[in-house]
C-alpha cells in the first residue's frame, strides 16, 4: 500500500543509533529515511526507509536524561555547544504491526543537532496528534476481576494502564465487586458527558453488561421504548474498547483480529471506531436482552447452561460442556419464522469476509438506516414486511443467529465466515436433526476449511428479524407463520407457559454467553446501534507486515 506524504510540514537530517537519516514530516506520514554514505541505490532495502502515518503515532515526548533511550542501546546524546539542560532528542512511541493482527507500541528516538530543531519537531507532531479529534481523551474503565482466568486487573494495571498514561488519556476505574455492577453503574450513575468512552476488561459477559447499560440509557435520555421491537432504537454516542481477559472473548477477536490487551489499548489510544449491529430479543414486547454476537438454541445454548454449573474450570468448561453435549445429541421441536433481508449486497455463503472498511457495511448500513424510519410504526411493517416473512418448522440440533462472524480462537473462520459487523443482518443457520456423525462433520467444519453450510441438514438465511416458537408452545392456529405478526402467536401461547418448559426436550437460547429465560423470542437487527474502538480485522499484505518500506 503506498504512504503518500502530502505537504512536508519538517525536513530535518537527525541522527538515530548515531546514523544519520534524512527525517519528514506531513500531515499524515512521519518518514526516516537513511543518508547513504555513498550514492549506491538499494531500492529494496528495507531498513533504509520507515514511514509511520501520524493517525498511528501514539505519543512523542523529549529526552529528558543523558543516556536516555532504554531500547536503542547504544546512542548518546550528542551534547556539545549546549548547556546541561538542553534537550536535544526526541522519542516517538507508534504503532508497528506483528503477526496475527497484533498491534505493538514500537519506539524511535531522533537526536538533533540543536535544542530549538527539538523542540520544534516535538510541538508540531504533537500539533498534529492534537489536529486528529477523534482520540480519547477520558475513559470510564469497568474492570471484572472474575472473568476468564481472573487476569483481568493485572492485565489492566501491567499492560494497559502504561499505554494511557503514556499517550495521556486520563481513566476512571471501577473494579466491578458483583455481577451487573457495570450495567447498573451505566444505567443509572455513571456521569457520562465527561468521558470520551467506555473500556469493558473482561470477556463477552462483561461487554454485554456495558452494553445493556449503555443502550439502555441512550434510549431512556431519548424516551425511547426499549420493549418494543417496532421500535427504531437511538444509536449510542460512545464508543467501546474491549480488553479481552475472558474466555471466548469473541467479540474482541472478530472486531480486531487477535485477543491481545495491548493491540486492544492500541486500537482505543488512537481513536478506531467500528459501528456494530445489535440485536434485541423480545417476548411478548417485553426486552429480554441484546446480542451482538451469537444467539443460540439447541446446542449452544445447552453447553451454555451446562457451562454455567462448571465455573470454576474456566474457559475449558466450554469445551467439556460441548464434548458432553455433543455426546447428549438432543434435538428439538419448533418453528421459526424469518424475514429475509431485501436489497442488500452479500449472502451467507459467498467468500466475502468482513474487513476494516467493509463496502458491505457501508452499502447496507445506508439501505437500513434510511429503510429504519418505516420500522417505527407496526402498521407499516405489516403491510410491507408481511408477505416477505419465510418460516422453517421441523427437528433441529441447534438454530444459530449470528450477527457476526463470531470468529474466535475456537473458530478463526467464525461461526458464519462471510457475516458482517455492521450490515444490519444477522445469519440464521438451521441445524436440521441429523446423527451425530454428521453433527461432527458439521462442528469440524467450523475449524477447517470446509463450508459447514454445504451439508443437506444444515440452512443459513441472512435476515432483519426473526422469530422462533419452541414445539410446546404451538398450537393449530400457529401453523400459518405468514401471519405471525398479526395473530401474535407468541403472545397468548406463552403467556400460558411462562418459561416455555413445558416438554422434556425443550433448550435455552445463549445470547452472548447468557442463558434467556424464555425460549419463544422475537428478534430484530438494529443496524449499527453501538460503536466499538476497533477498526474490523485489516487485510494484511506480506509486504506491509515484513518490512514497511516506504512507497516514496
Ligand atoms: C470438534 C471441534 C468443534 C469446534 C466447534 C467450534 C464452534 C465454536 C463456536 C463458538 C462461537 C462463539 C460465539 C461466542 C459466544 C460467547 O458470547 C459466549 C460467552 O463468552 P464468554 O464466556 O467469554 O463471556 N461463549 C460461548 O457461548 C461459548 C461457546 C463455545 C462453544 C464451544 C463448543 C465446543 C464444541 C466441542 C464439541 C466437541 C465434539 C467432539 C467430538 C469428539
Ligand atoms: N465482580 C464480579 N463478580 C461476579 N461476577 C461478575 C463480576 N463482574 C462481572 N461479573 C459477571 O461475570 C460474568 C462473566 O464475565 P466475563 O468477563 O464475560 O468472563 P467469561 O468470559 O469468563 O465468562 C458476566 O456475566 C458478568 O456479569
Ligand atoms: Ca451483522
Amino acid at each position: 500500500m503506498e504512504k503518500r506524504p502530502g505537504r512536508l510540514l519538517l525536513l530535518s537530517d537527525l541522527s538515530v543509533r548515531n546514523t544519520a537519516y534524512e527525517v519528514s514530516l506531513s500531515r499524515s506520514l512521519l518518514t526516516w529515511k537513511k543518508r547513504l554514505p555513498s550514492p549506491v541505490y538499494h531500492p529494496f532495502k528495507p531498513s533504509m526507509c520507515r514511514s509511520v502515518t501520524v493517525s498511528e503515532i501514539i505519543c512523542v515526548r523529549e529526552e529528558e536524561e543523558e543516556n536516555s533511550s532504554r531500547d536503542e542501546g547504544s546512542w548518546r546524546k550528542i551534547r556539545e555547544g549546549h548547556g546541561r539542560d538542553c534537550r536535544q532528542a526526541f522519542t516517538v512511541s507508534y504503532v508497528e504491526r506483528g503477526r496475527n493482527h497484533r498491534w505493538r507500541c514500537a519506539e524511535v528516538t531522533f537526536v538533533c543537532p540543536d535544542a530549538v530543531l527539538c523542540q520544534r519537531w516535538v510541538q508540531c507532531i504533537r500539533e498534529q496528534l492534537a489536529a486528529l479529534g477523534c482520540r480519547p481523551k477520558h475513559l470510564l474503565v469497568y474492570i471484572n476481576p472474575v472473568g476468564g482466568k481472573k487476569r483481568g486487573k493485572r492485565i489492566y494495571e501491567q499492560k494497559v494502564a502504561p499505554l494511557f498514561a503514556r499517550a495521556g488519556i486520563t481513566t476512571h476505574v471501577i473494579v466491578t465487586e458483583y455481577a451487573n455492577h457495570a450495567r447498573d453503574h451505566l444505567r443509572t450513575d455513571a456521569e457520562l458527558k465527561q468521558f470520551d468512552g467506555v473500556v469493558c476488561v473482561g470477556g463477552d459477559g462483561m461487554f454485554s453488561e456495558i452494553i445493556h447499560g449503555l443502550i439502555w440509557r441512550t434510549q431512556m435520555d431519548s424516551a425511547v421504548n426499549p420493549n418494543s421491537p417496532e421500535e427504531a432504537l437511538q444509536a449510542c454516542p460512545l464508543r467501546i474498547g474491549i480488553i479481552p481477559a475472558g474466555s471466548t472473548d469473541c467479540i474482541c477477536f472478530a472486531t480486531v483480529g487477535a485477543n491481545d490487551p495491548v493491540t486492544s489499548a492500541l486500537h482505543i489510544i488512537v481513536g478506531d471506531s467500528q459501528p456494530m449491529d445489535v440485536c434485541s430479543v423480545h417476548h411478548n414486547n417485553t426486552l429480554l436482552r441484546y446480542s451482538v454476537s451469537l444467539l443460540g438454541y439447541g446446542f449452544f445454548g445447552d453447553v451454555l447452561s451446562d457451562s454455567e454449573r462448571k465455573r470454576w474450570m474456566g474457559p475449558a468448561r466450554y469445551d467439556f460442556s460441548g464434548l458432553k453435549m455433543f455426546l447428549t445429541h438432543h434435538y428439538y421441536e419448533g418453528a421459526v419464522a424469518y424475514l429475509p433481508a431485501k436489497g442488500i449486497m452479500g449472502t451467507p455463503r459467498d467468500k466475502t469476509r468482513c474487513r476494516t472498511g467493509c463496502v458491505v457495511c457501508e452499502h447496507n448500513g445506508k439501505v437500513f438506516t434510511e429503510k429504519g424510519e418505516k420500522y417505527k410504526s407496526a402498521e407499516s411493517f405489516d403491510a410491507e414486511g408481511e408477505e416477505e416473512w419465510q418460516s422453517v418448522r421441523g427437528k433441529f440440533l441447534a438454530i444459530n443467529a449470528a450477527s457476526m462472524s463470531c470468529a474466535c480462537p475456537r473458530t478463526p473462520k467464525g461461526l458464519s465466515p462471510a457475516a458482517h459487523l455492521a450490515d444490519g443482518t444477522t445469519d440464521l443457520i438451521v441445524v436440521r436433526k441429523c446423527s451425530r456423525f454428521n453433527f461432527l462433520r458439521h462442528l469440524i467444519r467450523h475449524t477447517s476449511k470446509d463450508d459447514q453450510f454445504d451439508l443437506g441438514f444444515v440452512e443459513v438465511h441472512r435476515v432483519n428479524r426473526f422469530r422462533f416458537l419452541p414445539r410446546q408452545c404451538q398450537s393449530d392456529s400457529d401453523l400459518n407463520l405468514r401471519d405471525a405478526h398479526k395473530r401474535q402467536i407468541f403472545g397468548p401461547l406463552c403467556r400460558d407457559h411462562p418459561a416455555c418448559s413445558c416438554g422434556p426436550h425443550y433448550s435455552s437460547w445463549n445470547c452472548d454467553g447468557e442463558v434467556l429465560k424464555h425460549a419463544a423470542i422475537d428478534v430484530r437487527v438494529h443496524c449499527q446501534l453501538i460503536k466499538l474502538f476497533a477498526r474490523g480485522i485489516e487485510e494484511t499484505t506480506v509486504f506491509e507486515e515484513v518490512t514497511n518500506p516506504c512507497a516514496i
